[in-house]
């Protein structure tokens, strides 16, 4: 099958290399110049684990093409739309700017019988009014919303071996047609049985937000436990442990700490919150509002920990910031909880080193009053206190006594409650966790 993507950020790069390495003709089109070279010469402008070897794959195997220019679907039967849904300026709803753009870039190419089929995340009632464009503009093209759950850092994996599929199509034969379709662009994972949903198009949009709300709630749950935990002495991870093992709740996504951020969360609750107030049912998603706040305020409770710890005043203090992504095995700083705790340490005045495998240049673009060291131990050393803030496996990793001697005093805090308290404690720190004493 002939697909095109257009889009070619986290979302779309990953999708057109995947769709390729499962057989199909596809291509992609992203009016970012470099990103398109970048993807077309085989390198991706994102670290993503897999991403590269499937860009080599795909170019090698003659499946895969990107393009800058519109006009390069043509022939495609399928067009996914994987453009950036970001939250407005100054504003908690969607922009659809790109969006918008990416349909009527589409439409001077469109053939009766081709498929645009929406991947990007988006407000409830989006997929309703493009079918209504497609149709008013006499393309002849069905509509579907075929909402994207994959992970950044395990993105591959979950574009390749999905855990459902959910199309969202319109009534009747074109509905049909248009799961006959999907059928055909998903059939490998299909043929393995995956959950599939067929759905109408205001469900499938629906799906998207309402399981990042989900998700987004579990977490700030975990966190305003931790708050109560702090507040009372008790151990936030022992009682994640403990109510986990109910299988109706789970353990999964219950690590306190500095919150969540990143690319989809924080502006997918806010945008769903906005579009809620908009169907007038403001009140069915205040609790998100609570959602947000409780994971805004772990960021500044982390720093107001890194004060007080170093008796009040961080002034000319060096702190070592173990970590800038929104999360390990990314490079990703959109909204990153860590990012901010840095910034708003260098903001007191505090002499901030940074360090993160993969988001150093990303960090650096966005924030270059930041000291930063590409390698762990130089951050460390002289260090006044050590800020764990992302979890990559090499932090959770550090040997205590060994790194003990490289810093001025032997403080740690724990942002993301992964170190061993009892072997840090015991190599002589002092260790601070977030709801765990
Ligand atoms: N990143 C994720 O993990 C993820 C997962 C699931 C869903 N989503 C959703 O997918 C969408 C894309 O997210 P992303 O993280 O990939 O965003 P992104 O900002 O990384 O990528 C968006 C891309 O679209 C391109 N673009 C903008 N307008 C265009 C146009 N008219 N024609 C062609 N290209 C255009 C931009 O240049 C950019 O490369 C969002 O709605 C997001 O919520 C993202
Ligand atoms: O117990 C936890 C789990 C996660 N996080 C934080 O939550 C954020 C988001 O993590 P994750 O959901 O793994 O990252 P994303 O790659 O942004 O993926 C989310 O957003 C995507 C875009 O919509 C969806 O496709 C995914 O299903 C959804 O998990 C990160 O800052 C994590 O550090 C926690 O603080 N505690």
């Amino acid at each position: 099958m002939k697909i095109s993507v257009i889009g070619c950020g986290y979302l779309g790069a990953v999708h057109a290399a995947s769709m390729a390495q499962l057989g199909h003709d596809v291509v992609g089109v992203d009016v970012d110049v470099a990103k398109v070279e970048a993807l077309a010469s085989g390198s991706a402008p994102i670290f993503e684990p897999g991403l590269e070897d499937l860009l080599r794959a795909g170019a090698a195997s003659g499946r895969l093409a990107f393009s800058t220019d519109a006009a390069a679907v043509r022939g495609a039967r399928v067009h996914f739309v994987a453009v950036g849904t970001p939250q407005r300026r100054g504003e908690n709803a969607a922009d659809l700017t790109y969006v918008d753009a990416a349909v009527e870039g589409l439409l001077p190419h469109l053939r009766p019988g081709d498929l645009v089929v929406g991947k990007s995340t988006v407000p409830v009632g989006t997929a309703a009014r493009l079918q209504a464009r497609l149709d008013e503009a006499g393309s002849g093209a069905t509509l579907a919303w075929n909402p994207e759950f994959l992970r950044e850092g395990f993105a591959v994996q979950d574009t390749i071996s999905p855990d459902r599929l959910v199309y969202g199509v319109p009534p009747g034969r074109r509905g049909e047609e248009a799961r006959a379709l999907l059928d055909e662009v998903y059939a490998d994972a299909i043929g393995r049985d995956t959950p599939l949903i067929v759905t109408d198009f205001a469900t499938a949009e629906l799906v998207k937000v309402a399981a990042n709300a989900f998700l987004a709630t579990k977490i700030s749950f975990i966190n305003a436990m931790a708050e109560i935990a702090d507040a009372a002495g008790g151990d936030v991870t022992a009682l994640a442990d403990a109510i986990g093992h109910d299988a109706r709740i789970g353990r999964r996504f219950l690590n306190a700490g500095i919150g969540f951020g990143g690319g989809c969360l924080p502006k997918d609750i806010r945008a769903f919150a906005a579009r809620a107030e908009e169907l007038g049912r403001g009140e069915s998603t205040a609790f998100l509002k609570e959602v947000d706040a409780i994971n805004l305020r772990r960021r500044q409770q982390m720093v107001d920990m890194v004060v007080e710890s170093l008796g009040g005043v961080v002034y000319q203090k060096k702190v070592a910031v173990l970590g800038l992504a929104f999360k390990p095995e990314s490079d990703d700083v959109r909204d990153s909880p860590a990012l901010d705790v840095a910034v708003r340490l260098n903001g007191l005045g505090a002499h901030v080193v940074a360090t993160d495998p993969a988001a150093i240049p990303n960090s650096l673009r966005m924030h270059p009053q930041l000291g930063f060291a590409t390698d762990t131990l130089d951050a460390l050393r002289g260090a006044d206190a050590v800020v764990l803030v992302t979890e990559w496996p090499e932090y959770r990793a550090l040997d205590p006594v060994a790194v003990g001697g490289l810093v001025s005093a032997k403080l740690v805090l724990d942002g993301r409650n992964v170190l061993d308290a009892g072997a840090w404690r015991a190599a002589g720190w002092t260790y601070r966790g977030m709801g765990r004493p």
